[in-house]
Order: structure tokens, then C-alpha cells, then sequence
């Protein structure tokens, strides 16, 4: 079995945790992540590259195919690409949290996402828990933006609002939506001009 090295991050440090599928990765990925990095005050950002989306039927491309390429769109000084959720066996969002809680005791991290997830996040296994246990920060991504304040977990998540440099000071439930330069690049349309194969 793959062993991916874990990332490290001194006490106190607040990581932002951008989960993805990152079949393939692009530059709307790293457009948010230095988004998240400005606007959220955050000393690091790890992807967490999923070995399988739970609510995705399709299978992705192989995880050492999407790490790889993940790792040279991401090559910035405060990014680091992980596949930690392929070793802990983990797929829900849930899981993870609570293990990298259990092995990063003293990080803050915060559960980051373009606003289309968040449109989605009430399917979710256990959302409202993951609301509860980590400071969530939405970048708006173009089309979803409304979409995702007005969903259930964006309705819930609303009312713990705080300004955006806040977001990482906060104890959860903590919420902060950033908008930045609309990018619509996305995996479905590099998979589609044939430019990435499963
Ligand atoms: N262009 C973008 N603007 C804002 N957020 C984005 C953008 N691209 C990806 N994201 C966010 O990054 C995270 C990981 O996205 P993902 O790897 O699924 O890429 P994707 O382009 O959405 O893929 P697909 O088209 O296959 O659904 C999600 O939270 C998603 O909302
Ligand atoms: O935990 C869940 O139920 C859950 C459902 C859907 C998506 N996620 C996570 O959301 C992140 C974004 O997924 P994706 O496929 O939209 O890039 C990724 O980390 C997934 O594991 C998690």
C-alpha cells in the first residue's frame, strides 16, 4: 500500500484543509487556495487529495496520477498535496477531521471549499458534526455562489459569520465566505476537451 508522508506544521499554525478529488488539478484549485491563504489568514494550505469522493459513481483516475499532478500545479512555498486519506482509510470528511484532530492536536485547521460544495455540503455524511468541529471558509466559485449561501448548511452556516481575517482565530462553528476573481476552470471541462484521461 501506498505510504504518502504526512505534513508538517508547528503548534498553533492554522491549516487550511482544501479536500478534493483533483481529477486533475488546475488553476482554479490554486486560485482559491492562495484566495483561502490571503483572505483567512492561514500559515499553510493541504490538499487532501480523496481516494474517492463518497457521493461521485464515477471512479477517478488513479490517486498516485492525481497526487502527482497535483504536486506540480501546487508548487508554492506554503501548499503542500497529500494523499493522508488513502493511508488513514478515510473517504467521509467526518472521519478525517477527527483523525487528523487526533494526530495534529495542536493545529487549527479549517475546512475550506468552493461555493458549488458548499451548495451540496447537506448531503454530506455527518455535517452538521463537521460544522461543529472545524471553522469552515467558502471561496465563490462562478455559478454557485447564491446557490450555496441559500442551501441548508449555507442557511446554518450564516449565522456564526465572521469577517473573513477572523476566520482562523475562531472556534467552530465559525463561517466566512470570500469572493475573488471568478475562475472557471474546471477538472469536468480538462476531462472533457480530452486534455486528462481516467
Ligand atoms: N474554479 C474554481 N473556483 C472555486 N472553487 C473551485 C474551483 N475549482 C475547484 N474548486 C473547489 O476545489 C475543491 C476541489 O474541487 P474538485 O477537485 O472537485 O475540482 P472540480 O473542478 O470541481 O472537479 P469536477 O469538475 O470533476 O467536479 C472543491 O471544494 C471545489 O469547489
Ligand atoms: O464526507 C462526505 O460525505 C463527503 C461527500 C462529498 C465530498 N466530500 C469531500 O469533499 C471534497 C471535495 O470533493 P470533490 O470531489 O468535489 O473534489 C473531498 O475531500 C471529498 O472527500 C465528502
Amino acid at each position: 500500500m501506498t505510504r504518502y508522508s504526512w505534513p508538517k506544521a508547528r503548534p498553533g499554525q492554522s491549516v487550511g484543509l482544501l479536500g478534493g478529488s483533483f481529477d486533475p488539478a488546475h488553476s482554479g484549485h490554486m486560485a482559491v487556495t492562495l484566495a483561502a491563504l490571503a483572505r483567512f489568514g492561514l500559515d499553510h494550505v493541504w490538499w487532501l487529495v480523496t481516494p474517492g469522493n463518497p457521493l461521485k459513481s464515477q471512479d477517478a483516475a488513479a490517486i498516485f496520477r492525481r497526487t502527482e499532478r497535483a504536486r506540480r500545479v501546487a508548487a508554492h512555498p506554503f501548499v503542500t498535496v497529500t494523499g493522508i486519506e488513502a493511508d488513514l482509510g478515510t473517504r467521509y470528511t467526518a472521519d478525517t477531521l477527527a483523525a487528523l484532530q487526533r494526530n495534529y492536536p495542536r493545529q487549527r485547521f479549517v475546512w475550506l471549499m468552493g461555493s458549488d460544495n458548499l451548495a451540496e455540503f447537506h448531503r454530506w455524511d455527518r455535517w452538521q458534526d463537521i460544522i461543529a468541529t472545524v471553522p469552515i471558509g467558502v471561496l465563490a466559485r462562478p455559478g454557485s455562489r447564491t446557490r450555496g449561501l441559500l442551501s441548508p448548511a449555507g442557511r446554518l452556516l450564516r449565522r456564526h459569520r465572521c469577517a473573513p481575517g477572523e476566520l482562523s482565530l475562531r472556534n467552530a462553528p465559525a463561517f466566512a465566505f470570500a469572493s475573488l476573481p471568478l475562475n472557471d476552470e474546471s477538472s469536468t471541462r480538462i476531462r472533457a476537451a480530452g486534455q486528462w484521461k481516467r
